[in-house]
């Protein structure tokens, strides 16, 4: 026990700001952790450890102690917490997301990388995306007729919503189990339990009283059950005798695929179960994400009129009186990619990497344990007045020359994250963000709705509800048609 007590005492752990008894540091999360973390690690530096009940938290604030977590550290560094909502839903962390750094996640991320996720697969699902985004300019042409504002946080949902389940299910919601709505309230109900502890998990002893009052386990298994009948039944779908594929597989149709094609030696057997779990990644990775990239990018183009106009003469200067931008379009369109890059700057859709460590290392001289969870601040990071000039003006103009892009090795930019667990949806993340704006911004001007200043553009962002950071007012704007 004294040779313990010698060890602890010799560890030199992250600074950490004054904790109360049994909850220690988690009055100081607030709303919005990554804003909180923000101000503490100003007083505090760029390594701290909170505990949240008692659970350690590392908060990483700097580009230099990211690129020591990320990289030098990676292999320290790419487990995720396996929480009791997580486990559950993901079929004990048989997706991609949440499982553990281990041979199944190997397995896993090659499928992904190479059949679902590649350069390939992604333009394959182009007639959808292109599709979808054109039925969406159709309505918003009639609410440009009628001069009536269009909810833009709405609409983008629902065009990524819809290209998602196209691209899984080769359904559109139509006709399916799911409308719109319902899959948005699956989405959500499915996120709070992803994105959470329980009281039991941080509070010892009796947290899970809390957790009892409060049907936390009753309404968890309800959000499974519900996932798990749809799941159940699309693949049901895929499986009848009289399917033919027509054109493209969809997902679905691909892991079925890889089901029937194994196994190598030493992989493991591919089920139903794992197929659900890819799933869901896909729903929780690929949905809001993108859709939110649009809804802050339109937002700050409708509060800078100037850049606004920029972006609408580069696109129709170069699309003429074509009708859409297409997809082979969006290469020529550079002012564009800067939007949608200085968006993900300021308004990162993850704005805090969470990982947890697997065993010791060193970050800054201090000593991080293993069991220890990450969590890498890119939002802070991407504000932060040491890497970037005037860092809270959305200035697109500042990654013109600028060689920063988004494979994780420019650790003052993280928005996909970075090392082995980096987002493995860039292409379709990217392409479909592009797309949508594009479009929006070509087919139509933007005015405010009536009495509305563009300084009256609420830019708060929303706390809790989504795993993704969105705006926490809808984005209304009046639609004017461009081509007549
Ligand atoms: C603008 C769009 C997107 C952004 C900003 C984004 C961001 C991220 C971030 C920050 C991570 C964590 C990376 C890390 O720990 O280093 C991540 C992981 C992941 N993302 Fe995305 N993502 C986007 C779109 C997508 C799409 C479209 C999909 C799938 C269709 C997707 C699927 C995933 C999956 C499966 C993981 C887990 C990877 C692993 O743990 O190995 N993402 N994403």
């Amino acid at each position: 026990k004294k040779i313990m007590q010698v060890n602890e005492i010799k560890l030199q752990l992250p600074p950490s700001p004054p904790q109360l008894p049994i909850i220690r540091n988690l009055h100081q999360l607030g709303a919005l952790p990554h804003q909180s973390f923000m101000k503490l690690s100003q007083k505090y530096g760029p390594v701290m450890l909170l505990k949240f009940g008692r659970i350690p938290f590392v908060i990483i604030s700097s580009a230099e102690a990211a690129r020591e977590v990320l990289k030098i550290h990676d292999l320290n560094t790419c487990n995720r917490v396996q929480l009791t909502g997580t486990r559950k839903l993901t079929y004990n962390c048989l997706d991609l997301a949440f499982a553990p750094y281990d041979d199944y996640w190997r397995q896993m991320r090659k499928i992904c990388v190479l059949e679902l996720f590649s350069l390939k697969r992604v333009q394959s699902f182009r007639f959808i995306r292109e599709g979808e985004v054109a039925s969406l300019m159709d309505t918003i042409s009639q609410s440009a007729s009628s001069a009536t504002p269009v909810d833009l946080s709405e609409k983008m949902f629902a065009l990524t919503a819809s290209i998602v389940f196209r691209m899984a299910f080769g359904q559109i919601f139509q006709g399916s189990d799911l409308d719109n709505h319902k899959f948005e309230k699956l989405i959500r109900a499915t996120e709070y339990f992803m994105g959470g502890f329980t009281t039991e998990e941080c509070i010892p002893y009796v947290g899970w009283i809390i957790d009892r009052l409060n049907g936390y386990h009753a309404k968890l298994e309800k959000v499974f059950h519900e996932l798990d009948t749809f799941f159940e039944k699309a693949i049901n779908d895929h499986l009848k005798p009289e399917r033919k594929i027509q054109g493209q597989e969809d997902i679905i149709d691909v892991m079925l695929k890889i089901e029937k094609d194994q196994i190598k030696p030493g992989e493991a057997q591919i089920t139903k179960d794992n197929i659900k779990a890819v799933l869901l990644d896909i729903f929780l990775g690929g949905v809001d994400t993108s859709a939110i990239t649009v809804v802050w990018a339109m937002s700050e183009l409708a509060r800078n009129p100037r850049l606004m106009k920029k972006a609408q003469e580069e696109i129709r200067n170069c699309i003429g009186k074509k009708g859409r931008v297409t997809e082979d379009d969006i290469d020529q369109l550079p002012y564009l990619k800067m939007i949608i890059k200085e968006t993900l700057r300021l308004h990162p859709p993850s704005p805090l990497l969470l990982r947890e460590t697997t065993s010791h290392f060193k970050v800054n001289g201090y000593d991080i344990n293993p069991k220890n969870l990450i969590q890498v601040n890119v939002w802070a990071i991407g504000r932060d007045p040491k890497y970037w000039k005037n860092p809270e003006e959305f200035y697109p103009e500042r990654f013109t020359n600028n060689s920063i892009d988004f494979k994780g090795n420019n650790f003052e930019y993280l928005p996909f994250g970075s090392g082995r667990r980096i987002c493995p949806g860039i292409h379709i993340g990217l392409i479909t963000s592009e797309i949508a704006l594009a479009n929006l911004l070509y087919c139509f001007d933007w005015k405010l709705p009536n009495g509305i200043k563009k300084e009256d553009i609420n830019m708060e962002e929303a706390s809790g509800g989504s795993l993704a950071l969105s705006k926490k007012t809808a984005l209304n704007l009046v639609p004017v048609n461009y081509l007549q």
